[in-house]
């Protein structure tokens, strides 16, 4: 295979994941071994960030022919982005490795789903096989498998389903941005019962649903309904057959990254359960239960767990430690992904329970795609 060269176009980078992600190839020394070329859809000709080192002005976008001068370009855009662009650039020959976080171009059969400390040899052998897609998972997802992939790639796991407890952020900046201000807002509705401890709780909760059920069409702009103080069970679109999108991403993504289902020729593993969002910022938290094809004791369940990855940490099943270390409060901003609560459930020996947690802009967005450079500079 040729040596991939190393001018590698940024689109997206000051978006909520694109600075996420900037941060973390800074920290990592990246831009050491890239030619970076910056591109803006809205302020084309502008300077671009101090990081750039021949081409100082941001590039345009939509401009196919200076998109296909890059070896790799890395797009936190966004899927309408991706699905105006791409086909066009592709269409015009540009053969260089497009990585992307948007998830449209996720289930096609010529793109890899990236998480490569759990697939790295389904990668490396689309690599080999002259692949150049590569699109990051759906945080949940990413976050689950970086959690517990140790039992799907033991071949244990026989089901498992998933209820998710899903930030604001996943639904963008403005998402977060409104789930605060309604959190302002509720409190601000209750400030002065809130200061007087002798105030009943009863008219407290009573002001606070009334202000909640209330609140105007701009306040709920983002999610159409109240989120602070409430919770959404559903995420994404609505499928049509009971189902929301980002449920069916759980089981469709899952098995893609792991390299199995119809397309690989082997069975599926059935993941399937509910989604929901709550009022968290940016983790993405989840109860998983598996039924395992065989008894497991829990203490190895652990141990396989805790080996799988750098990331991992299995959390003691104690009140102590989960309250302490397994809540998005403790894990945001980092890269930890805590596993705890993990035990055997009355189903059955075969039946076990755990928790997980994943900061949803770093290795649900950023950070696999930040690797997936590296595999290429380095193949
Ligand atoms: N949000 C999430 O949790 C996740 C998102 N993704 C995917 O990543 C993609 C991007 O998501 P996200 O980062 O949330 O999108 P953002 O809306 O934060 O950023 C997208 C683009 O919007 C433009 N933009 C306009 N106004 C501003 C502003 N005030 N500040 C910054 N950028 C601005 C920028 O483009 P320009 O510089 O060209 O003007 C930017 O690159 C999506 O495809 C999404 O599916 C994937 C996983 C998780
Ligand atoms: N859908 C996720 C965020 C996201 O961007 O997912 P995807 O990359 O699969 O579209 C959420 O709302 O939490």
């Amino acid at each position: 295979m040729m040596k991939i060269g190393n001018l590698v176009g940024m689109v997206g980078w000051r978006g909520m994941v694109g600075s996420v992600l900037m941060d973390r190839m800074q920290t990592e020394g990246d831009f050491d071994l890239i030619e970076p070329v910056f591109f803006s859809t809205s302020n084309a000709g502008g300077q671009a960030p101090a990081l750039a080192k021949n081409e100082t002005t941001l590039q345009d976008a939509f401009d196919i022919e200076a998109l296909k001068k890059c070896d790799i370009i890395i797009s936190a855009q966004g899927g309408d982005y991706t699905t105006e662009v791409f086909p066009k650039l592709r269409a015009a020959g540009w053969s260089g490795h497009w990585i992307d976080a948007a998830s449209t171009l996720r289930m096609k059969d010529d793109a890899i789903i990236i998480l490569d400390p759990v697939n790295l040899p389904v990668i490396q052998n689309a690599l080999t096989k002259g692949g150049n897609n590569w699109i990051g998972g759906n945080c949940t997802v990413s976050c689950m498998l970086m959690g517990v992939g140790a039992l799907y790639k033991a071949g244990l796991v026989e089901w498992m389903t998933s209820m998710t407890y899903q930030a604001a952020s996943g639904g963008g900046a403005q998402h977060m941005r409104e789930l605060l201000t309604q959190f302002g807002t509720l409190n601000a509705e209750v400030k002065d019962m809130l200061d007087d401890p002798k105030s009943a709780i009863l008219e407290i909760d009573r002001r606070v649903l009334h202000k909640q059920q209330s609140l105007t069409s701009a306040e709920t702009a983002n999610f159409g309904v109240p989120l602070g103080g409430s919770l959404i069970p559903w995420i994404d679109k609505d499928l049509g057959n009971g189902m929301s999108r980002e449920e069916w991403k759980g089981g469709a993504e899952t098995n893609k990254i792991l390299g199995q289902g119809a397309a690989f020729g082997t069975a599926e593993t059935p993941v399937d359960g509910f989604c929901v969002r709550v009022g968290a910022m940016r983790c993405h938290s989840q109860a998983l239960t598996f039924k395992l094809k065989k008894d497991v004791p829990a203490a190895d369940i652990e141990a396989m767990i805790a080996a799988d990855n750098d990331w991992v940490k299995v959390v003691p099943n104690t009140r102590e430690a989960s309250v302490q270390h397994l809540t998005p409060v403790a894990v945001t901003g980092t890269l930890g992904i805590p596993v705890g609560r993990i035990r055997k459930l009355a189903m059955g020996p075969q039946y076990v329970g755990a928790f997980t947690i994943g900061d949803q802009l770093l290795w649900g967005a950023a950070e696999p795609l930040r690797r997936m450079l590296r595999i290429l500079l380095a193949a």
